[in-house]
């Protein structure tokens, strides 16, 4: 409460992936500190996060989208005064990682852009005996990207925050684009 409203910036994060993989459960343990073991499908809510970053407070809007398949539509809504994305899978799942290449060939569709920043998040990591992604494959395809990935257990709490650090690590990275000189910079 004391910080002052300029030192305040405020960022809009959408959470997307397949069905089930843990987006809420992620978001509830971040902004709630609780796990919640029952599944309820989403339908959308959103939460509201201080996080500070390198000295500033970031007022941080997450988005907790209803899951996607192939056939669900990107609104204006998801992409639209969205800074950044957290595209979920489960390591238990190989089809969520595959919806996960899907939503993001429909963010840059929908956006037009080339790149957005976001965080490949594989999840449930203390599922290791029903892994069916492994921990190489994740960082092949967020390298391909140039995206950060981390795995996570939503259950016991680990590496959750990480996910909002490295994406605002991002968004600011997009925003502030370094003036580069070494090569490897996405140039659109
Ligand atoms: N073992 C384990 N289970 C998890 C983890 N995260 C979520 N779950 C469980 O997976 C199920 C689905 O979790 P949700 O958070 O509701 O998944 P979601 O992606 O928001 O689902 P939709 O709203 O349908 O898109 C629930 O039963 C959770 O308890 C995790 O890290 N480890």
């Amino acid at each position: 409460m004391s910080s002052s409203a300029a030192n305040q910036r405020q960022r809009r994060i959408a959470v997307l992936g397949a069905r089930a993989v843990g987006k809420s459960s992620l978001v509830i343990q971040f902004c709630e500190n609780h796990f919640v073991d029952s599944y309820y499908p989403t339908i959308e809510n959103t939460f509201t996060k201080t996080i500070k970053y390198r000295g500033h407070e970031y007022v941080v809007e997450i988005m907790d989208t209803a899951g996607q398949d192939e056939y669900s539509i990107l609104s204006s809504h998801h992409a639209s005064s969205v800074h950044g994305y957290v595209l979920v899978y489960s390591i238990a799942s190989r089809s969520s990682l595959d919806m996960i290449k899907v939503i993001r060939d429909k963010i840059l569709d929908f956006t037009g852009l080339d790149n957005v920043p976001c965080v490949i998040v594989g999840n449930k990591s203390d599922l290791n005996i029903q892994r069916q992604v492994s921990q190489e494959e994740g960082k092949e395809m967020a390298e391909q990207w140039n995206s950060p990935t981390v795995e996570t257990s939503a259950k016991h709490n680990e590496n959750v925050a990480k996910i909002f650090d490295m994406l605002i690590a991002e968004i600011e990275k997009a925003n502030n684009p370094p003036s580069e000189e070494k090569g490897g910079c996405i140039v659109s």
